[in-house]
């Protein structure tokens, strides 16, 4: 079954009378925040292998790992040697989360170009999380930043709990705004937010983003769905109607946060690419060469494919 840009002939970039973007970046964060929370660790060639595939497929973003706490997420353990082994292809851009100084500067001698502070509209979240409050993450970030400025390093900042937090409950929209400009207005390139539980619904979704990008343009703003409650394809259309162009998603939706007790994995990146495929949106990804990637990372885990995309053409 071919499910490539057939659709392609048909581009409809307006839909219902509204204009969706011509293009969008996919960023896959399968690597990382599809593996974290893994309970058996996978071998490092493994991850070095699925992100080789995962370049092959045309992606332009690859988070790769993190420089946490191995107390705190065992599985990014190895970081130093996933970004030696991983085969970089130009103009592909491979990013890994630095919560403070210390991971910050480890990243850089990795040989990471370019890395992503992670904050939260939850207390408790960021508490349960980086072990500190929402401000005390700031703190820690401005000082990431400087040392970003310094070394030229680009930094891509996340609000978890844009919509829902496991331990708050619905988080106001508000809160997600204010940390979403201070984050941006320290100099994030762009700021991911994610539905960290996959609660939103197209609804809460929108209002969330109308007050964030009060705050922030459209421009800088990205979407990261987990898909928990099958809410995150609707909630990504929602947001290219109002202009977003960037969406987070991993492959064969994969993952869940250590720290987000019922998180379940991102929105799947090979049910994302047909949805966009299917709209006439370009992706710059071969969904073929992506679904390979999947069908590798699901045989190697023993596990069945959370793509829909990758259970209809049975390349699990
Ligand atoms: C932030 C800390 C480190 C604070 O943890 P802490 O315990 O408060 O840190 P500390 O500064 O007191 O240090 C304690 C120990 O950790 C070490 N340490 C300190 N920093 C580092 C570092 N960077 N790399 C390696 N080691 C580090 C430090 O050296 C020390 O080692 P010890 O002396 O005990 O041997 C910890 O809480 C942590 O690592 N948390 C990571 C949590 C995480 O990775 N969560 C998942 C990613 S977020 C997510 O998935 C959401 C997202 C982004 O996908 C979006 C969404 O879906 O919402």
């Amino acid at each position: 079954q071919d499910v490539s840009l057939s659709t392609k002939k048909n581009c409809i970039i307006y839909l219902a009378g509204q204009a969706l973007p011509e293009k969008v970046k996919i960023v896959e964060v399968g690597p990382r925040d599809g593996l974290q929370n893994e309970k058996t660790i996978v071998p490092t060639e493994t991850k070095i292998h699925l992100i080789d595939m995962l370049s092959a497929s045309g992606l332009p973003v690859i988070e790769a790992t993190s420089f946490v706490s191995p107390k705190w997420v065992p599985q990014m353990a190895d970081q130093v040697e996933v970004m030696k082994g991983i085969g970089r292809i130009p103009g592909v851009s491979y990013p890994v989360l630095t919560p403070n100084l210390k991971g910050f500067q480890a990243a850089v001698k990795a040989g990471a170009s370019e890395v992503a502070i992670f904050g939260a509209a939850s207390e408790l979240f960021s508490k349960k999380n980086i072990n500190c409050s929402v401000d005390e993450s700031l703190q820690r970030f401005n000082d990431v930043m400087k040392a970003a400025k310094e070394a030229g390093v680009p930094v891509r900042g996340y609000v978890s709990c844009v919509v829902g937090c496991p331990y708050e409950g619905k988080v106001a929209p508000e809160k997600v705004a204010y940390v979403a400009k201070r984050l941006y207005s320290m100099g994030c390139y762009e700021i991911s937010l994610g539905d960290t539980i996959g609660v939103g619904t197209p609804g809460s979704m929108i209002e969330m983003l109308e007050a964030v990008s009060k705050e922030v343009p459209i421009s800088a703003l990205a979407v990261h769905c987990h898909d928990t409650y099958g809410q995150a394809l609707a909630n990504i259309l929602v947001a290219l109607q109002m202009g977003i162009g960037v969406v987070d998603s991993s492959v064969a939706g994969l993952g869940g946060c250590p720290y987000a007790q019922g998180a379940s994995g991102n929105v799947a990146t090979e049910d994302v690419v047909y949805m966009l495929h299917g709209l006439g949106i370009q992706t710059g990804v071969d969904l073929s060469k992506l679904m390979d990637a999947g069908a590798f990372i699901c045989r190697t885990l023993n596990r069945k494919s959370n793509s829909k995309v990758a259970q209809a053409v049975c390349k699990l």
